[in-house]
């Protein structure tokens, strides 16, 4: 097979994967099947019917999946994906898939196949609880957080790791789709007749604006840390005793709230839609008590063992001075905030929705759930800079949901 870039079919990806090293024997019975489910690229999983041996191939394609040929997207994307995800698994080995190999020329990396786990976006749609979630979340955060900051690691080979990470193309998906988009009248948004009176006033509201643009250029121009990019539900794969975090492809150095707002806000997007997802109100009510002790353990697991980091293992000299370990803690916190927000809002009305509300097939029940995602993700963009406790954001939930339902 020729290794010049084109797009494999599922034959060609088995004899890609033939020719792997040490991976498959030669009497492999090998089959394929492309899965990918996302927005950008082409999945296949690749098994061997004798030894019962399987692995994925995720391959880049030159453009965006979701919207066509008409969207031409780097390939380099694939480079980022494969050394973000090696780079985690050097700091939380247990948190990732093992990649195998990457091969340039295909935009094609070779990694672990984790079939036996779910997409935990399914897995909180259908109501299951995930007991080391927030552990394993809040762990693979601080690590590769800290240890990719100016706080954790060399600064001057940080420096070089960030030209390594510039990622301008992904990067200005998410200034469009997140950060742009959704406040003004753009061709890319998808939006349902029933919620244009919500996003006309979202259109009109200075005061959320201006908290936008903030958290925009923050996400513009801090190096902070190299971020996960994409840290929503649909990116993580679960099941009881594991968690693997999957698909950096938007990896680039970026401010740390970012990543953790984007767990915390796809858990609430899942709180919002649980109208849709509960047989009645007691069993809502009981899940999102569930959804909301996962944010605040989220939040708490991360800041305990980010601060454990920074007394024991940090390499930046200033870090000791009193009050700064507080004042940088609290920051993160209130970017969190911030992003969280705009994570929830983008995913109402924005280009690309999520399951958890656009699956509710009832449409007053489904418009009751996006203006709910959109109380709660506009409320938290405006209290952002005023935050100082993830108790907080927990109440800014409890009471949208009071206010548009009657019920927690
Ligand atoms: N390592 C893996 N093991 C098993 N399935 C995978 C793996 N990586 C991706 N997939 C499947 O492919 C889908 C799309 O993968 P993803 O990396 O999210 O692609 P995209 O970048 O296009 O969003 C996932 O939802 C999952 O079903
Ligand atoms: C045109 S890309 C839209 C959207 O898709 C990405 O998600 P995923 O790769 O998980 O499907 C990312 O969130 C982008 O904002």
């Amino acid at each position: 097979m020729t290794t010049t870039y084109h797009a494999l079919t599922e034959a060609e990806a088995i004899a890609y994967a033939q020719g792997l090293p040490n991976i498959f024997s030669p009497d492999a019975v090998l089959t394929s099947r492309e899965i990918g489910d996302g927005n950008l690229n082409l999945v296949f999983h690749i098994s061997d019917e004798k030894s019962g041996r399987s692995l994925i191939l995720k391959q880049a394609l030159p453009y965006a999946k979701v919207v066509g040929e008409s969207w031409p997207l780097t390939l380099d994307r694939a480079r980022i994906e494969s050394e973000a995800l090696q780079l985690q698994g050097s700091l939380c080995p247990d948190l990732v898939p093992h990649v195998f190999a990457y091969e340039k020329e295909l935009a094609l990396t070779v990694m672990e196949d984790l079939s036996d786990h779910v997409i935990m976006r399914k897995g909180l749609i259908e109501k299951n609880k995930y007991p080391l979630f927030a552990k394993h979340i809040g762990r693979f955060m601080a690590r590769t957080l800290f240890f990719s900051s100016d706080l954790g690691m060399n600064q001057q080979e940080k420096k070089l790791r960030v030209g390594r990470f510039i990622n301008p193309e992904l990067c200005k998906i998410t200034e469009d789709l997140i950060f742009d988009d959704p406040y003004r009248d753009s061709e890319n948004n998808n939006i349902e007749d029933h919620l244009k009176d919500a996003v006309q006033a979202i259109w009109q509201d200075r005061e959320l604006h201006l908290e936008v643009a903030i958290l925009r250029n923050t996400f513009l121009t801090r190096a902070e840390a190299l971020l996960h990019g994409d840290l929503h539900t649909g990116s993580i794969f679960i099941k009881e005793d594991s968690t693997k975090v999957i698909d950096p492809e938007f990896a680039y150095y970026g401010p740390m709230g970012f990543d953790i707002g984007a767990v915390l806000a796809n858990l609430l997007l899942n709180y919002a839609g649980q109208e849709g997802w509960s047989a009645g109100e007691t069993e809502r009510t009981y899940y999102r008590e569930y959804l909301l002790e996962t944010v605040k353990e989220v939040w708490t697991v991360f800041e305990r063992e980010f601060r454990a980091l920074w007394d024991n293992e940090t390499v930046d000299p200033m870090s000791e001075t009193p009050a700064y370990q507080d004042w940088y803690m609290n920051r993160v916190l209130q970017e969190t905030f911030g992003f969280a927000g705009c994570k929830m809002v983008r995913r109402i009305y924005g280009l690309s929705h999520v399951a958890d509300i656009d699956g509710i097939e009832d449409a007053a029940a489904r418009e009751r759930a996006q203006r709910l995602a959109l109380a709660i993700g506009t409320t938290l963009i405006k209290r952002g800079r005023q935050a100082s406790s993830i108790d907080e954001l927990i109440a800014v939930a409890r009471e949208a949901s009071v206010a548009k339902e009657g019920v927690r």
